[in-house]
């Protein structure tokens, strides 16, 4: 499908036309100013011509775009795709434009004055060039949706977050897209690793990306809160307010236009693009010099929240036209966080290879902690989108099996020994649903403070790790405090005792396990979905208490049958008895990998 896609920043203009994952035209305006701006533009894979374009703003830039398309004899567009900031809690993916999408979108521009605006411009322009194309809009929130309650709220008085003051979260398809780089890069699956996205561009943001989902972003309600950016704040005691309106007499707008278009690098340093501070703070201007320090100040700030966040990192990936370019602002802002295991190697960092989409480590070899570059690629992610979206409207829903997992506990080798005896091998008794999977015959005891669980079933073949599974009434019976977790990740788990015939072992690894459906490559297909995926899955019940579970992992296996896993409080709560089907809701935030 040969798609076109706009996505207007607060400071440049980039579009592209894509056939698949394959760029066939790749341009951007930046650099604006009263005398016009730059503009590049690049045919497949030939070296971008740049010249300097009369533009003086975003708008007359996206009026461009046709002409520039026409001179490259690019035709055939079957789609447009469209970043959008702003999508609020109710865009939980991509939207095919329709007039009562385009006033929702509207709607929310006062939430991102800088961005909203001109990215409305480009869908409207669009929509009249091409009115028989779709266009569909990809919003910065969406990925950010499946932040946590602790991550959302502000600590404010009822009153205001009833009427949606509450954080979301910006450069969401950015994150996206560089976290699965950087797993793919890693040669490791997303859901095994806590990452820490750091997009610095004009705007900046950092998000933690724990098991493949935001969990925490650096941008607030607005695109204002957190890192330093080109002409934006960041962060700022709220209480800046009342005393500029008693300092200086000004009002609320006043002051929201300054932190938007006045502050930030421009404001410490006169210019919001970090090439020309660098080259002042190169020529001894202590302004730049300080705007620079405090720049990654703030940076590496957030990298440490983030890495307490998740109870540790894996890897920290740079992106956006600073963290990709700017070799000695990824150095300072990665400097003094030896503590935590992490070792740049200076000579990679200074000239990362970002050709090709690659995403280059920029470590030492003894650094516990991977740190990567790599081009964002929002343009190439709403592409995917926009494919996934409007070929999913043809999908089939296929009915997906409930099955109900009771308590269980999966065991290595050791634990067996320290339960069952040395050398003793578990008897395999009847067969799970999945193949290769068994109920073994023994059971075993669960010890903790507040009380015992007897006869908890052992599942498997053994596993490297010992995983114990409970429901959150479990862990109350119990008396400890076990996470949502997905299968196999168990750092920073508590313990809990088990008890078998021959003695007993306080092994690590309690998790209440997060609802997923297992599926295998050919139905994901038929249902549209990929690995990792984040769905709803909607539930009917007898009684008419079922539900729509939200949040729910695709894990795609070659072999697996496909049945969604529910614990015994889920299934109690949607009055599932014995047999139940699911049918996909929601595709809540599709991550397409290559
Ligand atoms: N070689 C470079 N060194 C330092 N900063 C750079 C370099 N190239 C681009 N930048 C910075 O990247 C920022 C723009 O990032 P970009 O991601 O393109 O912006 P936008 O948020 O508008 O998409 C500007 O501050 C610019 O100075
Ligand atoms: C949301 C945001 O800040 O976007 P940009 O980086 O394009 O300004
Ligand atoms: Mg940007």
């Amino acid at each position: 499908m040969r798609i076109l896609v706009f996505n207007a920043g607060s400071s440049s203009l980039k579009f592209g036309v894509f056939d698949g994952d394959l760029q066939i035209l790749k341009g951007s305006f930046d650099r604006f100013g009263n005398d016009g701006c730059d503009q590049s533009l690049a045919v497949g894979n030939a070296a971008p011509e740049r010249v300097r374009a009369t533009h003086s703003d975003i708008g007359t830039a996206i009026a461009a775009v046709p002409g520039l398309l026409a001179e490259k004899a690019v035709a055939g567009l079957q789609a447009v795709g469209h970043r959008l900031a702003h999508g609020g809690t109710e865009f939980t993916g991509p939207a095919l434009i329709d007039d009562a999408v385009l006033a929702r979108i509207e709607a929310l521009t006062p939430l991102a004055p800088l961005h909203n605006p001109a990215m409305i411009r480009a869908l409207q322009l669009a929509r009249d060039l091409w009115p028989d194309l779709p266009q569909v809009a990809v919003f910065d929130t969406s990925f950010h949706l499946s932040n946590p309650a602790r991550a959302t709220t502000y600590a404010v008085p009822s009153a205001w977050r009833a009427v949606g003051l509450r954080r979301f979260g910006f450069h969401g398809t950015s994150h996206r897209y560089v976290a699965q780089r950087a797993a793919e890069a890693l040669g490791r699956p997303l859901v095994e690793l806590r990452i820490i996205s750091m997009h610095l561009g004009n705007g900046a943001s950092a998000c933690a990306v724990q098991y493949g989902a935001s969990i925490d972003s650096s941008m607030g309600m607005t695109p204002l809160e957190g890192l330093v950016m080109g002409t934006r704040s960041g962060d700022i005691d709220p209480g800046a307010f009342g005393f500029l309106h008693r300092e200086l007499g000004l009002d609320i707008p006043a002051i929201e236009a300054a932190l938007y278009g006045e502050s930030g690098l421009k404001a410490l340093a006169g210019s919001a693009d970090m090439r020309d501070v660098e080259a002042q703070a190169a020529d001894g201007n202590t302004e730049a010099q300080l705007a620079i320090t405090l720049y990654a100040y703030r940076a590496r700030k957030y990298l440490g929240a983030y890495a307490a966040a998740m109870g540790g990192v894996d890897a920290i990936v740079f992106t956006g036209g600073i963290g990709e370019n700017s070799a000695s602002m990824r150095r300072r802002i990665c400097d003094g966080l030896q503590f935590m295991g992490l070792m740049l190697d200076e000579d990679l960092n200074r000239s990362p290879d970002l050709s090709d989409r690659a995403a280059p480590r920029i470590h030492a070899q003894n650094s516990r902690v991977a740190v990567m570059v790599t081009e964002t690629a929002e343009q190439l992610m709403i592409a995917r989108d926009v494919e996934a979206l409007l070929g999913r409207r043809t999908v089939t829903a296929l009915a997906i099996p409930i099955s109900v997992s009771g308590r269980h506990v999966h065991l290595s080798q050791q634990s067996v020994e320290a339960l069952f005896g040395p050398g003793y091998r578990l008897t395999e008794g009847a067969p799970l649903r999945q193949p290769g999977n068994w109920v073994a015959e023994e059971r075993v005891t669960l010890q903790g403070p507040k009380g015992c669980l007897h006869h908890v079933a052992i599942l498997g073949p053994l596993r490297p790790r010992t995983q114990i599974e409970v429901s959150r009434t479990d862990s109350f019976a119990l008396g400890i405090d076990a996470p949502v977790r997905n299968s196999g990740q168990l750092d920073n788990t508590p313990p809990v005792r088990l008890i078998g015939p021959h003695g007993h072992e306080d092994s690590t690894g309690l998790i209440i396990a997060a609802r997923h459906v297992h599926t295998n490559p050919t139905d994901a297909a038929v249902m549209g979905l990929v690995d990792g995926d984040m769905v709803a899955i909607a539930v009917k019940s007898d009684d008419g208490r079922g539900l729509t579970f939200g949040g729910t992992l695709i894990r795609v296996a070659p072999g697996a049958l496909t049945e969604m896993h529910l614990d015994t409080d889920e299934a109690n709560a949607a009055g599932i008895d014995r047999r139940a089907d699911g049918t996909l809701a929601a595709n809540v935030h599709a991550t397409p990998l290559p």
